[in-house]
């Protein structure tokens, strides 16, 4: 008996790039410009970071440096809010679209715009385009945007969850920051908030060297 195919979420070999288990070094900076033209015949999809400065500091001991907003994905891996770019869409607006859909967001209030674009990506194997964007708000705007998300379309389908990665670390030099990078990312997501966090100077690059040094430690003493 022939058992009928899925229609939706069955890995078909052209959706190749939603594949897990992308190494970083898989991924190449392209330019914004380049990637438009050059790159025209890829996949393209934009990502971005919400992100607000937070001086408060948790259980009084260590600094929260940013709320950030992060999400669990529908295949059960950590990412940004973002999408795929509709074939002769401009990758800010289709952001923006997938920010109303993942996350409700009020686009009257917060958009994404092309100088909100931080960094390009290709994976030339997965013929993938990956544009990332940052945006800053006040605490307060982003705790409205975090109350937002349960209401959005997508809440339970595509995006299991928002989250708030923790930036500090515990006297372990593990918990917290280091942790919490040994999760598994979406695309080249990852390597996306290392960057976002340097550019933004919420952290040094040393700090950022030290944490993904414990984070690395952490992972093999599991295997
Ligand atoms: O946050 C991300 N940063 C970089 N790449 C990402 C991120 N999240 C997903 N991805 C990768 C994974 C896939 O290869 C594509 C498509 O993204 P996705 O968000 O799943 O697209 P749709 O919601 O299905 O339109 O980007």
């Amino acid at each position: 008996m022939e058992i009928e195919k899925p229609t939706w979420g069955w890995l078909e070999p052209f959706e190749k790039f939603g594949q897990l288990g992308d190494k970083n070094s898989d991924y190449k900076k392209v330019l914004y410009g380049d990637s438009i033209t050059k790159y025209s015949t890829c996949t393209h999809a934009a990502h971005g970071m919400i992100y607000a400065l937070d001086n408060t500091k948790v259980w009084d001991l260590y600094e929260s440096r940013a709320a950030i907003l992060m999400q669990m994905r529908f295949d059960g891996v950590l990412g940004f809010p973002g999408g795929l770019v509709d074939a002769g869409e401009n990758p800010a607006a289709a952001l923006n679209r997938e920010m109303i859909e993942e996350i409700n967001i009020d686009t009257s209030k917060h958009y994404f715009d092309d100088k909100d674009h931080l960094v390009s990506y290709l994976h030339e194997e997965k013929n993938l385009v990956l544009h990332f964007y940052t945006k800053k708000v006040n605490l307060t705007e982003f705790r409205n945007i975090e109350r937002r998300n349960l209401e959005a379309k997508e809440y339970g389908i595509e995006t299991f969850g928002i989250i708030r990665p923790p930036l500090f670390t515990m006297g372990d030099n593990l918990r917290g920051f280091p942790a919490f990078l040994s999760n598994q990312f979406a695309g080249n997501s990852k390597e996306e908030l290392l960057l976002a966090l340097c550019a933004t100077n919420i952290m040094t690059k040393d700090e950022i060297d030290i944490a993904v040094e414990a984070m690395k430690k952490h992972v093999q003493s599991l295997q």
